[in-house]
C-alpha cells in the first residue's frame, strides 16, 4: 500500500454513479427466468443437463444384506469375546453367487465383496482376521458383532426422493441414476445461446490482417466459455459493420436463440450500429459498474431472447461473462447458480491497484508450504492483456476502496475451475 502503487485509474469517472458488482448481479439474476420444454435422454447423452423433475428411486441401494469386505460371514452371537473363536466352513458365498444354505451357530461361509449376507450370517469377519486349516475357520478375539455388512436402502431408500428438479447432472448424478438402474433422465431443453462480433477491425482466423485490424479472439473464448457451459451455441461469425448486417445478424439471433451475447460496442465510443440497433430493435440499458476489468454492459431483452452486450477487452469478456452471464444463463437453464467458493490466499507479490472499483486481477494460487493457500499475479493486468488470463488459475478479487497490497498480506480469490 505505498504511494507509487497509486497509479491513476484511467478508466475513473468519479462524476457517474456505478453499479455494484453484487447489485448488477441480483438485477440480472432477477430478470431472467427458467426457459420451458424438457426431453428424455439416455444417461451418456445427459452429462451437463439439469433434470426437469425430481428423480425418485424404484429400488433400494444396496438392495439387499451384503459384504463390505473379502472374508468369512459369521453369527455375531458365535464370536467369544476374548479368545479364538473356531467355526465350521460350510460354503461360499460370491458377488452375484449368492450361498443357498443357512449359516448355522459355529458355521462360517467364505464370502467375497459384495456377495449377499447368507441367511443366518449378521456379521463378516474380514480374512486377514482368520485362519483357515481345511474346514476349521479360527478367528482372533475383538472381533465385533454386526461389523462389515452393508445394509439394505443404507444409501437409497426406495420411493425416496434422490436428486431434486434443477440438479445439474455431472458424473456422480449420473452414477447415483444407474445405480437405481435407470437408463434415461428426463432434462430441461438445452439453452439456446447465439453470439457474434461487430467491428471493422475485426478478422476472422486464417486471414491476413490489414493495417490496424485484430483478430477475433472473443469469439473463441465466448464459443469455450459457452460450451463447457453446456448450452447449444449458435455461432453468428463477424457481422460487418453497417446498419443492414447488424439489424439482420440480431433479428437472426432473436428469431432461433434464448439468450444473445455480443462484445464490444458498449462504451462511450463514437456511436456504433451495435447500439443503435439495439436501441431501435429491443430495450436495453447500458450500465456501469464499478469493476475492472468489465466497467460497461448492456443489459436487456431483443425480441424474446435475453440480451447481453459485454465489453470488448477479452479479458472484460470473460470476466463479466463469469460474473453476470454465466449465472443467468444458468438460471435460464433451469438450475441454481452455484459460483466457485471465494478462498483466502496470501499473496507472494505486491498487487497495484488504485481505490474506485472492485478489480478481479487474475493470479496462480497453490498450496504454500505451511498447508495454506498462496497466490501470485500472473502479469499484466490490462483488460486487452490476456496471457495473464492464460496463464492463471482463479481471479484475486480486490475491494474497490483498496489501494494496492503488499506481499504477504491475506487477499480474496475465486478459483476459475472445480473438478469435472
Ligand atoms: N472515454 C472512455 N473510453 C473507454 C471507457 C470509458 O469509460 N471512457 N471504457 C473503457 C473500458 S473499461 C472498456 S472495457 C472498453 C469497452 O469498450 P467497448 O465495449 O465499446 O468495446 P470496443 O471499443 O468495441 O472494443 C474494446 C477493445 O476490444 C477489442 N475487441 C473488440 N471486439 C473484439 C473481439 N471480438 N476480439 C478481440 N478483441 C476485440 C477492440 O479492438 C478494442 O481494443 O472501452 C474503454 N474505453
Ligand atoms: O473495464 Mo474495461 O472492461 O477495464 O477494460
Amino acid at each position: 500500500m505505498t504511494a507509487s502503487n497509486q497509479d491513476p485509474d484511467p478508466c475513473a469517472t468519479p462524476e457517474q454513479k456505478l453499479l455494484s458488482v453484487e447489485e448488477a448481479r441480483q438485477r440480472i439474476l432477477d430478470a431472467v427466468a427458467p426457459v420451458t420444454g424438457d426431453e428424455v435422454l439416455p444417461l451418456r447423452s445427459a452429462l451437463g443437463r439439469v433434470l426437469a423433475e425430481p428423480l425418485h428411486a424404484g429400488i433400494d441401494v444396496p438392495g439387499f444384506a451384503n459384504s463390505a469386505m473379502d472374508g468369512y460371514a459369521v453369527r455375531g452371537a458365535d464370536l467369544a469375546p476374548d479368545g479364538t473363536t473356531e467355526l465350521q466352513l460350510t460354503g461360499q458365498a460370491m458377488a452375484g453367487a449368492p450361498f443357498a444354505g443357512q449359516v448355522e451357530a459355529g458355521q462360517a461361509v467364505r464370502i467375497m465383496t459384495g456377495a449377499v449376507l447368507p441367511e443366518g450370517a449378521d456379521t463378516v469377519v474380514m480374512q486377514e482376521r482368520v485362519e483357515v486349516d481345511g474346514d476349521r475357520v479360527r478367528i482372533g478375539a475383538g472381533q465385533k458383532a454386526g461389523a462389515n455388512v452393508r445394509h439394505p436402502g443404507e444409501d437409497i431408500r426406495a420411493g425416496e426422493r434422490v436428486l431434486e428438479a434443477g440438479t445439474r447432472l455431472l458424473p456422480p448424478q449420473l452414477g447415483v441414476i444407474a445405480s437405481l438402474g435407470q437408463a434415461e433422465a428426463r432434462v430441461r431443453r438445452r439453452l439456446r445461446v447465439a453470439f457474434f462480433s461487430t467491428g471493422d477491425e475485426l478478422v476472422g482466423l486464417g486471414r491476413p490482417l490489414g493495417p490496424g485490424q485484430i483478430y477475433d479472439s472473443n469469439r473463441y473464448s465466448l464459443h469455450a466459455m459457452l460450451t463447457r457451459l453446456g448450452v447449444e451455441v449458435i455461432d453468428l461469425g463477424v457481422i460487418p459493420d453497417t446498419r443492414e448486417a447488424v439489424r439482420a445478424a440480431f433479428t437472426d439471433a432473436a428469431a432461433q436463440a434464448d439468450a444473445v451475447i455480443t462484445s464490444g460496442g458498449v462504451s462511450v465510443g463514437e456511436a456504433d450500429y451495435v447500439k443503435e440497433t439495439l436501441e431501435a430493435m429491443g430495450e436495453v440499458d447500458f450500465w456501469r459498474i464499478a469493476m475492472k476489468p468489465g466497467k460497461p454492459l448492456a443489459i436487456g431483452r431483443l425480441g424474446g431472447a435475453r440480451f447481453f452486450g459485454l465489453p470488448g477487452n477479452p479479458v472484460s469478456v470473460m470476466a463479466t461473462f463469469y460474473q453476470f452471464t454465466q449465472p443467468a444463463l444458468e438460471k435460464m437453464m433451469g438450475t441454481t447458480p452455484s459460483p466457485p467458493p471465494l478462498l483466502q490466499a496470501r499473496t507472494a507479490a505486491p498487487l497495484k491497484k488504485s481505490p474506485g472499483r472492485l478489480e478481479f486481477q487474475r493470479g496462480w494460487m497453490e498450496s504454500a508450504e505451511d498447508g495454506g493457500l498462496q497466490v501470485r499475479p500472473t502479469g499484466g493486468q490490462g483488460s486487452h492483456l490476456m496471457t495473464s488470463m492464460s496463464r492463471a488459475n482463479c481471479f484475486i478479487i480486490l475491494p474497490a476502496e483498496s489501494n494496492g497490497v503488499e506481499a504477504g498480506e491475506t487477499v480474496q480469490v475465486q478459483p476459475f475451475a472445480g473438478l469435472v
